[in-house]
């Protein structure tokens, strides 16, 4: 009977310090994962690194991502570097951007010290990390950017496409300011509900346009020596060369007036008898939105930077490929004429009859992609992918530039041609840039629509009614193939020169009456 008992005792013993020890081995094994059983695992390949400063001078200062697609011989399709305990990874496929970025959600944003956090530009939810306020902010950009509420602002992009093309009647050579102007006018009109055409829009524009110089520069990695070493923050501003603090305080004053401002003007149109459709707007008839305008200023004020000369930069490139491809231009005015009808502008309802022209589209986001690295996510975890090792903290580019350059259609990817995204002209078609050129996952562009449609009314605007060719001369098509790229986080054509001339005298009459008909009826 004893020894019955003692056994039972003994059993039970033996029994709890069994699972007494497999809890303690889960969690020493649970405190090992992820970070240390991945110092096993090796990075992704790269240049090899220098002591300290890691690949600091192998990092390009020009054209970036088109030396990093030319790495991809080198190194494969997911490239690691370092520069200065900076870890960046590179992915140049689509399968692995949309893997990482898509499926498993790499949604984070690195955030640069001085624009983000000193000059306060990190509540833009553009820059924001993963967090809750960004999720609200994106869930304001949703609800007045999807593909349905976007129709309510296609009488404005029209508006403001109409203004441009008149301009050009008169002075053709000024396109690119144009232009500039026509894409600022159209997003601060869908977002805060100004008038395409008034003195506001203009005076808003110039002050955006000084803030947007701001952002660039801040935008690329390492441009000011506080990005790098946080740590310069706490130095005082009175100690001499310390231009820290007075850099972020110029920039934080004009931010938020050129969030506020408008934002204020905004909500009075709101509260008037008849509202007009804007971004604004519609976030703030969400219910409870009182509590909610902190997000809703900075949803709203991040429009601008992110859609103005990402749009005028697309447009640009179409414009330069005009004037070097122009039995392309041909074609596609060839398909306007026929469909819509000879120097009619066509409207967003004719899209859907107008293949030669979607493909055309197609062609300008892949030819000269507008974000050729995107923006950059970031991972808040280690993470281990293809074997190898992704470090917490790695800011993370989908190269688009690099997918961008695939052959799979058998047509070469330097070349203008909207046939290789048509079925009855090629074997197999080349991938789609709307999977790359507006970025992945949860970060997708939340403009996407928009700009989509902005871009339409601009190319078909311009060829229905334009004839776009190299500048007479001699050089005329060489030195356009040696236009100048603007560099940075955007790039596009700048500051080159083509000749847009009337396709006849009727058809601008035609677009100088339209355009002051609108003037007319309220925009100014
Ligand atoms: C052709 C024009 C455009 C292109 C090529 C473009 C492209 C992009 C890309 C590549 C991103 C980064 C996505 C990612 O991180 O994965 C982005 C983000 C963003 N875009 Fe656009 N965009 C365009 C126009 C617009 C327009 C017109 C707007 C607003 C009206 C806009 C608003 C934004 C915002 C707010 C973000 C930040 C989203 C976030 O971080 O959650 N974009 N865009």
């Amino acid at each position: 009977m004893y020894s019955k008992l003692i056994l039972v005792g003994f059993t039970c013993l033996a029994g709890a310090f069994a699972v007494y020890l497999g809890q303690v081995v889960r969690k020493r094994l649970r405190q090992c994962e992820p970070k240390d059983i991945h110092q096993f695992i090796p990075l992704p390949p790269g240049p090899k690194k220098m002591p300290i400063i890691g690949n600091l001078f192998d990092i390009p200062l020009v054209d970036m991502a088109k030396v990093f697609a030319e790495w991809k011989s080198l190194y494969g399709d997911i490239i690691y570097i370092e520069a200065l305990q900076q870890r960046i990874m590179v992915l140049s496929s689509f399968e692995h951007a949309n893997e990482l970025l898509s499926k498993k959600s790499y949604s984070d944003r690195p955030v640069p010290m001085m624009l983000g956090e000193l000059m306060g530009l990190g509540q833009s939810f553009a820059l924001l990390r993963y967090c809750a306020a960004w999720k609200e902010q994106r869930k304001f950009a949703h609800l007045a950017l999807n593909a349905g509420a976007i129709k309510e602002y296609s009488k404005l992009q029209t508006e403001a496409v109409v203004l441009f093309l008149d301009s050009l009647v008169e002075n053709p050579r000024d396109f690119i300011s144009q232009l500039r102007l026509a894409t600022g006018r159209a997003v601060l009109s869908m977002t805060y509900g100004f008038p395409v055409k008034s003195s506001e829009t203009m005076n808003f524009i110039a002050e955006l346009e000084i803030m947007m110089a701001t952002i660039g520069k801040g935008m690329m990695p390492g441009a000011y020596a506080v990005d790098i070493f946080p740590w310069l923050r706490y130095i005082p501003s009175w100690v001499p060369f310390n231009n820290i603090h007075a850099i972020a305080a110029e920039g934080r004053t004009r931010l938020l007036r050129v969030v506020g401002l408008p934002f204020e003007y905004a909500k009075q149109q709101f509260s008037s008898p008849s509202p007009t459709a804007s971004f604004t707007a519609t976030c703030l008839q969400v219910e409870g939105a009182a509590d909610m305008e902190h997000q809703i200023r900075w949803a709203a004020g991040s429009m601008y930077g992110a859609g103005s000369e990402t749009t005028m930069g697309t447009v640009l490139a179409f414009i330069l490929a005009m004037a070097l491809y122009p039995d392309i231009q041909t074609k596609i005015r060839m398909e306007l004429d026929h469909v819509v009808g000879h120097g009619q502008l066509p409207t967003l309802d004719d899209r859907s009859r107008l293949p030669y022209v979607n493909a055309a589209i197609k062609e300008i986001m892949r030819w000269n992609p507008v974000v050729p690295l995107s923006l950059p996510h970031f991972t808040s975890k280690e993470d281990v992918y293809q074997g190898f090792r992704v470090p917490k903290g790695t800011i993370v580019f989908p190269n688009v530039w690099a997918m961008s350059r695939d052959n799979i259609s058998g047509i070469s990817p330097d070349e203008f041609a909207p046939e290789r995204f048509l079925d009855d002209c090629v074997e197999r078609t080349a991938l789609d840039p709307y999977s790359y050129a507006f970025g992945f996952g949860r970060r997708i562009c939340p403009g996407r629509f928009f700009a989509d449609n902005s871009v339409f009314l601009y190319v078909t605007g311009l060829v229905s009614t334009f004839v776009i060719s190299p500048t007479v001369g001699s050089d005329g098509r060489n030195s356009l193939l040696r236009a100048p790229f603007r560099q940075g986080m955007m790039r596009f054509p700048e500051s080159f020169h083509v000749c847009i001339l009337p396709r006849s005298e009727k058809l601008a009459e035609e677009l100088q009456a339209r355009a002051r008909e609108m003037s007319k009826n309220g925009s100014e």
